[in-house]
């Protein structure tokens, strides 16, 4: 059976639905869930074929989807069956809540064997037909299978199930193997209206009232999803720069993908009064489920395997820098305190799939891409906003590292950042012919950085943004820097977002940012670019004792990764703005005014 949520009276109430429910049937299973409810795929396939592949979410671009395969369905309210159309006139809208593995030929061989893709998550709205409102969300009219002859749509822009998500959410639901979970603290009233955020982004968010957004993630991976977990951890340490979680929903990965191991989230209560076990994450560790840590089809992203997920630090009971210590550099072996115990973040353990996070909206507040766009037009010098938001990544940074484990990089580990770092560039130099200019320049930062640990120094590495630059920053109108959207590089295997790495990491995102923003201005304005840059480091050494240019090698390696990360993306999704990652190699290839 279909597990089925069904809003009656403007009462909620369980109910079971009339379908079959594919997540017990994977349960029993483990492994056989794309075997389940094959007719519904069938219903669905063709029209999929042609939807998916147009989301801006969707991932595997330039590969044809060759098939699908169902992880999982759960039927959040019940779309009537025919038979009930007839009795009934309106019978309202049905939800369905899918994961479907979009199978695609691996990256680099066209028409070689198909291997399984990725896991992408659909929320579907089912109706006779659909109003004027809802056309801009049509998916298609199902030809064949159980659905044949309904409308189906992207559900979200549909107020009535968009309302059902909140309040599953604000009552703890248990839904098939669905689990949805809210902060103890969290007080979520009824009746916000939602709307879809209009964004560009690479997932899709839905924005309640203006008190609460719920960021659904669309490519699913099994394990601990960084955007849940770091800002839970910071919630610990009431670090005021990251909005807290105040809800969010999962999927357990045995049900769903054939995972073996104990599903352990925070202790909650569903509907029906059941207790659930209360987990605690392991961490580092690598997820257990399927696909491995490189999610359903390994990387497929510009960027190969890199950096921390090749360097074996001390561990995740390493040394950790202390309070109110710079946190980068440490002389000597030893420097640093060990661990605080019980201070590991407790989100959601490894064995799920977290598939939404609610927290507070922050309303009237701007995204720093925007503002700093809109300053630059109006001539408007950035540096205070700069200052304030270098503060702000210094403040995210101390409480990641206090939270989180830490780890200490010594020559071996500097070298093998180096490496990875040599690899990408070699792979985007194959990729994108117009860098080869630059290469031997670029190639000798890395040379350098691999040189950083000859004299027994030793580097620090933490918990880090991951993929930090000015649109992942909102300013309230009070000035106040946040920081959003933790999930790291989203191409990049989800083992290696979480491990420790060097925080010049974010830091040069952000300084990576201000010259895409003068840039994107003509004519072009380096000095503003070179304004903010100053003003960012100044800030955020006032908080964190450490100047980023101190560690000039650091700063134009990680700047110089980043670009080349950025090449792979403009190259893949944004080819108009290939120039202005290009347009940085010059200056990186030599060294000059970093
Ligand atoms: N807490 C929030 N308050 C207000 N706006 C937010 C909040 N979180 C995200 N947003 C808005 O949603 C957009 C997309 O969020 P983000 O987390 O970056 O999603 P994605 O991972 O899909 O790119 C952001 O650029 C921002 O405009
Ligand atoms: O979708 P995400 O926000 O997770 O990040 C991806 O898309 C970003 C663009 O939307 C891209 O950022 C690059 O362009 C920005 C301007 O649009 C610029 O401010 C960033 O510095 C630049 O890296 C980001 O790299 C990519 O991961």
């Amino acid at each position: 059976m279909i597990a089925a949520f069904r809003d009656t009276d403007a009462q909620f109430e369980w109910c079971l639905g009339k379908g079959r429910d594919a997540m017990s049937e994977a349960a029993t299973h483990p492994g056989t869930a794309s075997l389940a409810c094959p007719e519904l795929l069938v219903s669905l396939d063709a029209l999929l074929r042609g939807w998916l592949p147009r989301q801006r979410w969707f991932a595997g671009k330039g590969r044809p989807v060759t098939g699908f395969s169902l992880v999982s369905a759960t039927e959040l309210l019940p779309a009537a069956p025919p038979s009930a159309r007839d009795v009934a006139a309106d019978t309202g809208p049905g939800l369905l809540h899918l994961l479907v593995r979009a199978e695609q030929p691996a990256l680099g061989t066209r028409g070689g064997p198909a291997r399984p893709g990725d896991c992408y998550q659909l929320l579907l709205g089912v109706r006779e037909g659909l109003p004027p409102d809802l056309a801009p969300a049509l998916i298609g009219e199902v030809a064949q299978g159980p659905l044949a002859g309904r409308t189906v749509y992207e559900a979200l822009y549909d107020p009535r199930l968009a309302e059902v998500l909140l309040e599953a959410l604000r009552r703890r639901a248990r839904i098939g193997g669905l689990r949805f979970e809210r902060d103890a603290d969290a007080e979520i009233g009824r009746g916000l209206v939602p709307r879809v955020l209009g964004a560009e982004q690479s997932n899709s968010s839905l924005v309640y009232g203006d008190r609460f957004i719920l960021k659904l993630f669309r490519r699913i991976v099994p394990g601990t999803n960084p955007d849940l977990e770091l800002p839970h951890a910071l919630a610990r340490t009431a670090c005021p720069r990251v909005p807290p979680p105040a809800a969010w929903f999962v999927a357990d990965a045995r049900g769903t993908a054939g995972g073996q191991g104990p599903v352990g989230a925070r202790g909650t209560a569903d509907t029906r009064g059941t207790a659930t076990a209360r987990g605690t994450a392991a961490y580092p560790s690598a997820p257990t489920g399927p696909a491995g840590p490189s999610g359903p089809s390994g990387p497929s992203g510009p960027s190969g395997p890199s950096g921390p997920s090749a360097v074996p630090g001390p561990g995740p009971h390493g040394p950790r820098p202390g309070p109110g210590t710079d946190g980068h550099r440490r002389a000597g072996r030893g420097c640093c305190p060990p661990p605080a115990a019980g201070r590991h973040a407790a989100g959601p353990a490894e064995d799920v799939l977290v598939l939404g996070v609610l927290q507070p909206f922050l309303k009237g507040a701007a995204d720093g891409w925007e503002l700093a766009l809109s300053e630059l037009a109006r001539g408007e010098d950035f540096r205070a906003e700069a200052r304030a938001l270098g503060r702000a990544t210094a403040e995210v940074h101390t409480a990641l590292a206090r939270a989180l484990p830490t780890v200490t990089l010594g020559r071996r580990q500097m070298e093998r950042l180096a490496r990875g770092m040599t690899d990408r560039l070699d792979a985007a130099v194959q990729a994108v012919p117009a860098l080869r200019p630059y290469a031997p320049g670029l190639r000798s930062a890395y040379d350098a950085l691999a040189t950083l640990g000859t004299r027994g120094d030793l580097w620090s590495a933490q918990r880090v943004h991951g993929d930090l630059h000015l649109g992942q920053c909102l300013r309230a109108p009070s000035g106040e820097w946040s920081l959003i959207d933790f999930e790291g590089e989203p191409a990049r295997p989800l083992a290696e977002r979480r491990m420790p790495q060097p925080p010049v990491r974010d830091i040069a995102g952000i300084l990576r940012s201000f010259d895409y923003a003068a840039r994107s201005h003509r004519p072009w304005a380096p000095a503003w670019a070179h304004g903010c840059r100053g003003a960012y480091c100044t800030g955020y050494a006032e908080v964190s004792g450490h100047d980023p240019r101190a560690d000039p090698v650091l700063l134009r390696a990680y700047e110089t990764d980043k670009a080349i990360y950025e090449v792979m993306y403009e190259a893949r999704h944004r080819p108009d703005w290939l120039p202005v990652p290009l347009a940085a190699m010059h200056r990186l290839a030599t060294a000059d005014d970093l």
